[in-house]
């Protein structure tokens, strides 16, 4: 693994309704993330925050069914900026969220440097909806659409250019809250989803090597997207769209060591870390704690 970090935090919560999602960067940093890392010998940079516009009304511009559009499109830009060069740099970026609809960001900084970039999308949602499909107009819920290419041209051409990522090329973890449209997308796209069925089915050990396979031959570099409330809220209750029946603390910690060990993760974000809604820090000090085991930690 690259051993040079570059750590960007995104202060993000216009992409859904609950206020305190934009200090998540804050409680991850604050539960050890730099310490923890360092002890694995890798060499940090913390860039700091992007900035994030501030909407008059938080909640009232619900411009076509895509809530506070413009700020998040603006605020995504500036990440995206800021991913690429990173990458630029040679280093590894870690991105720190913030809503799930930084990926959009993410990802186009990230995706301009690949031919076939791979994502592993870690989550309770597929976030493939569009203003058309969405039940909440919250854009959280849209950035992996946004990233095939499919909706507002103002999320899909973060960066300038669209599509970022092909759908062959996205493996979906630990869905168990699609919405109907989602599922077509899903289907018309061919996109892999293990559920939390297919999870339980084979087990973890098993999703994790066939994502590997299946990434390994197609992709020329993997991103991580892992939202927190892909695992179970008892595990992680500090997220703004919890839904019970998740991946397990254990199960995430094994997914990440397998990770780790198949060096097959170019980049990574941690998102949905709310701090207002959680149990002391339990969410942010899981999060510092799968970036261990992602970046190599060991029981043994
Ligand atoms: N990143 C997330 N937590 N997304 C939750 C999305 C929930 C729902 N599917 C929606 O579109 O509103
Ligand atoms: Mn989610
Ligand atoms: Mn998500």
């Amino acid at each position: 693994m690259n051993k040079q970090l570059s750590v960007i935090g995104v202060p993000m919560d216009l992409g859904q309704m609950r206020r305190g999602v934009d200090m998540g960067p804050s409680a991850i940093r604050y539960a050890g993330m730099v310490e923890r890392l360092e002890q694995l010998s890798y060499t940090i940079e913390d860039l700091g925050d992007i900035e994030i516009p501030r909407p008059k009304h938080q909640t009232d511009v619900k411009h076509d069914n895509l809530r506070n559009l413009h700020e998040i499109a603006e605020g995504t830009s500036r990440l995206a900026e800021a991913v690429d060069q990173v990458i630029e740099n040679g280093r590894f970026p870690l991105v720190l969220g913030g809503d799930h609809s930084i990926a959009m960001g993410t990802l186009a900084g990230v995706a301009k440097h690949y031919n076939n970039l791979g994502v592993i999308w870690y989550d309770a949602h597929g976030d493939l909806n569009t203003a058309d499909s969405s039940p909440s107009g919250n854009i959280h819920g849209m950035p992996l659409a946004a990233s095939l290419g499919i909706g507002h041209e103002k999320l899909t051409g973060i960066h300038d250019y669209s599509p970022k990522i092909k759908p062959e090329n996205i493996v979906i973890i630990g869905a168990r809250s699609l919405d109907e449209g989602e599922k077509v997308l899903i289907k018309e796209q061919g996109i892999k989803v293990y559920t939390m069925h297919e999870v339980d089915r084979m087990g973890m050990t098993k999703v994790i090597d066939e994502t590997v396979d299946y990434l390994k031959d197609r992709t020329d570099g993997v991103h991580l997207s892992l939202d927190l409330d892909g695992l179970d809220p008892n595990d992680a209750p500090g997220v703004g769209t919890p839904v019970m029946g998740g991946l397990s603390y254990r199960e995430s910690h094994l997914a990440m060591e397998m990770l780790h060990q198949s060096q097959m993760i170019t980049s990574a974000e941690f998102v949905e870390v709310n701090p207002i809604l959680d149990e002391k820090n339990k969410t942010a000090g899981v999060a510092v704690g799968l970036m261990g085991s992602l970046f190599g930690e060991t029981l043994k």
